[in-house]
């Protein structure tokens, strides 16, 4: 069947069935996407399963149209949708157009600048329990940790704290961290079931809920048991931890300053808020508690996976390392805590973060799925099959498209010839003119990593701070040095990585020497 998309280029399919699905969405896809970039242009035509066509899209303006002006057009998929609501409940991440908006709008102000200033105190707490605990682990001599768990204890900790004023203890070494294990699985395994996810619409919409129930445990395929046991030890939590604030809510203020968070983390306070609005801005109880789900999950792979890779990068360059650790020290000479203002403003420590969010973003892609007939408009025209220019682009409802995160942040176009090096000198001169021009719609630093418009991640300033206090605490305690194990990088929903290539255990080994204070 002939499609207007035949004449944007893009890959030959290998399979009728999986079209180009299982390159793009493989564990070893990140070479693949960096090449169909490279290869035909800002605008990739793929194949879906069962000879659908795909956008794969970087194109400054044509990505300005997808999240931000026809954002209504171009929602998450269906299959997301649903799948999202299965994990997690209605949370922001499960809903669609004003559903999705009301949610918004209440949660908004939980995660503001100032929110986060008075939040930074309590970021201080939880990483001093890290520093602690990694010191028992490294006592003189350069000793080999594996610094994802950590990072992973600690978002994952920060975020109970932070989030829904509940401490996961997730910073004991002696203790198994069953959930954050949990957590860590589900993105490489729904990943794995790429395929399946797809059909989960039409599923869904057949069989009724109790009998995919019942039938699950009967599924042959290894990756949807696993992801079975992965939600039922994520399951267990939020409903036990909204009960115990409902009733301290009920108690009253004073009840509600005596948690771990001081009643400042986001659930308590987006909880008193939700009693206060007006009835029709008002979340029903599932909702509060999918939002709690959502956040742990949203908050815990992404940063740590995120910070995991900026100790690699700063233990492959020591220069580096020692160029920000001289920043930190002369921040605070007497060793103590940097106030949240001074922090954020350290130049160099902001243009590290900057560099390691753009070069290698957690989330390389986020899927979207053209809702009605639209136009899709060029910034950069491509030369179509037939050989005439391309100025803007039909696009059927139905179409699957990719917004390329990770290729918008390293397009040589807008970046400069040097997009594929890890320098900081960028951030601190002027950008390229070219960049400035794009306007690209990320909300963070020209870069598409949080993604921008309504559905942009509403969690960076709180990633941003936890990253820093991390590594302000961390750096002026620690020499992070090359391991011996080889560092492999997986492509998924947010990059992981592991022993080399073969393993699928996520986990990041570097030496860590203890500094003398
Ligand atoms: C480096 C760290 C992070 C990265 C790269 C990241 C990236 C993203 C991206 C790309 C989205 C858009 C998803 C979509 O289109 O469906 C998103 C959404 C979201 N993020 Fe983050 N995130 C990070 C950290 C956090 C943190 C720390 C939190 C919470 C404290 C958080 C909470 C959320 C939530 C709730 C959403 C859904 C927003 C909505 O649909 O309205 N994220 N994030």
């Amino acid at each position: 069947v002939k499609s207007p998309l035949d004449n944007v280029p893009g890959p030959e399919r290998t399979s009728f069935l999986k079209g180009n699905t299982h390159q793009i969405f493989s564990r070893h896809g990140l070479d693949y996407l960096q090449e169909l970039g490279e290869r035909y242009g800002q605008v990739v035509r793929y194949y879906a399963p069962l000879g659908a066509r795909g956008l794969y899209v970087f194109d400054p303006k044509a990505l300005n149209h997808i999240v931000v002006k026809d954002q209504a057009i171009y929602e998450e998929p269906r299959w997301f949708i649903r799948l999202n609501r299965l994990l997690f409940g209605p949370g922001l991440l499960s809903t669609l157009g004003d559903h999705h908006r009301k949610q918004r709008k209440l949660l908004n102000p939980v995660f503001s600048i100032n929110h986060m200033r008075h939040m930074t105190p309590m970021f201080y707490n939880v990483v001093h329990d890290l520093r602690d605990a990694v010191a028992e682990q490294v006592k003189d001599t350069p000793t080999e940790v594996n610094v994802l768990d950590w990072m992973l204890r600690t978002a994952l900790e920060l975020v109970g704290q932070g989030g829904l004023g509940y401490s996961f203890d997730a910073l004991s070494a002696q203790k198994r961290n069953v959930y954050g294990e949990a957590l860590k699985e589900l993105l490489p395994t729904v990943f794995a079931l790429h395929f399946w996810r797809v059909l989960l619409p039409y599923v869904s919409a057949v069989v009724p809920a109790w009998v995919c129930r019942a039938a699950a445990p009967f599924f042959p395929h290894a990756a949807m048991q696993k992801l079975r046991r992965v939600v039922g030890a994520m399951d267990a939590h939020p409903r036990r931890i909204f009960e115990m604030k409902k009733g301290l809510l009920e108690k009253g203020d004073a009840a509600v300053v005596h948690q771990v968070s001081e009643g400042r983390d986001i659930l308590s306070i987006l909880m008193k808020a939700n009693r206060e609005v007006d009835e029709e801005d008002r979340l029903p109880e599932d909702e509060i508690i999918a939002q709690m789900s959502t956040l742990v999950f949203a908050a815990t792979d992404t940063t740590s996976n995120a910070l995991a890779r900026i100790f690699q990068l700063l233990a492959e360059h020591p220069d580096v390392q020692d160029r920000l650790r001289a920043e930190l020290t002369d921040a605070a000479p007497d060793g103590a805590d940097i106030p949240y203002d001074a922090l954020v403003e350290l130049p160099y420590l902001d243009a590290v973060c900057r560099e390691t969010l753009r070069l290698h973003p957690p989330a390389s892609f986020m899927n979207r799925e053209a809702r009605a007939n639209a136009v899709l408009p060029l910034a950069e025209p491509l030369r179509g099959a037939d050989g005439a220019p391309i100025t803007e682009i039909t696009v059927p409802r139905g179409t699957p498209l990719i917004i390329a995160i990770r290729a918008s942040n390293r397009n040589s176009a807008l970046w400069g010839v040097d997009a594929l090096a890890w320098r900081l000198e960028r951030w601190l001169a002027p950008l390229p003119d070219a960049l400035a021009k794009a306007h690209v719609p990320g909300s963070y630093a020209n870069l598409m990593t949080f993604l921008g418009g309504g559905r942009a991640c509403i969690g960076f300033k709180f990633s941003q701070l936890e990253m820093k206090v991390v590594l302000a605490v961390m750096l002026r305690s620690f020499r992070f040095l090359p391991g011996d194990k080889e560092i492999y990088w997986n492509l998924a929903p947010v990059a992981y990585p592991t022993v080399g290539k073969t393993s699928t255990k996520s986990e990041l080994y570097l030496k860590l020497e203890p500094l003398k204070t």
